[in-house]
């Protein structure tokens, strides 16, 4: 199986949890984006569904398959939110914002009674900071911000440095909301709540990637199948 079937596979699975009636999250990522497809074949079989997207590109995705979409002004709570994530643990605590959409993926998550994280095996990890750790900033203050940031990553017990993220034409991402990231690689994030508390009191962090206790239940797709782990919460 490749990557890429294996992200469908699981998408698949997720898709059963959805019923009629229910007002969902959006994801955004490549593994989402296929639960996007699915969920857009069902819609057009006749499923009413209403949908909040975490990103643009979700957002223009589910237009495209005529998915009724809705906001968190108009419907503040969600039944169920799929999305994907870059490194999960076992306690189901992720990293997020490879895509860049980590702000508003947490703000669904949060408004959802439930939420799926959908992967495949490559992203579970024992301890969470492989992968390097979006921190979505102001734009204003930025090199002051960034010192600050070192300062609550050092103090968290992490090491590793921390640079913008560029778009493909050399110049900084901005997120959809009008924000700069941070990349963050520290390899081993061995307290993730110190380190989450820490980067939540620096002024002009507007968000990090550290997804804890949001996660309801995790979809992962190995070479033996589909594995289910659930919250320990
Ligand atoms: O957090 C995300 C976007 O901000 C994505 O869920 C994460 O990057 C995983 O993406 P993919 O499914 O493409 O591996």
């Amino acid at each position: 199986m490749t990557q890429d079937e294996a992200k469908r596979a699981v998408a698949a699975v997720a898709i059963e949890a959805v019923r009629p009636g229910m007002r969902l999250g959006l994801g955004t990522g490549s593994t989402a984006k296929h639960f996007v497809d699915l969920l857009g074949e069902l819609v057009r079989d006749g499923l009413q569904v209403i949908c909040v997207p975490t990103s643009e590109a979700t957002r223009a995705q589910a237009q495209s398959l005529n998915i009724p979409l809705t906001t968190l002004d108009e419907t503040p709570e969600l039944d169920l939110t799929v999305d994907g994530a870059d490194e999960l643990d076992a306690h189901l605590n992720l990293i997020k914002g490879g895509g860049a959409a980590l702000l508003r993926e947490k703000i669904v998550a949060a408004a959802s009674a439930r939420m799926i994280v959908i992967a495949d095996a490559s992203k579970k990890v024992e301890t969470l900071g492989r992968f390097p750790l979006p921190i979505e900033v102001i734009q204003f203050g930025l090199g002051a911000t960034k010192i600050a940031v070192a300062k609550a990553i050092e103090a968290a017990g992490c090491t590793g440095p921390t640079r913008l993220r560029l778009a493909a034409d050399g110049h900084p991402l901005v997120t959809d909301s009008g924000h700069v990231i941070l990349d963050a690689a520290l390899e081993r994030i061995p307290d993730a709540r110190a380190l989450a508390d820490n980067l939540a009191a620096v002024p002009g962090v507007v968000e990090h990637g550290l997804f804890i206790g949001l996660a309801s239940e995790a979809l992962i797709a190995g070479p033996t199948g589909v594995e289910r782990l659930a919250s320990p919460a």
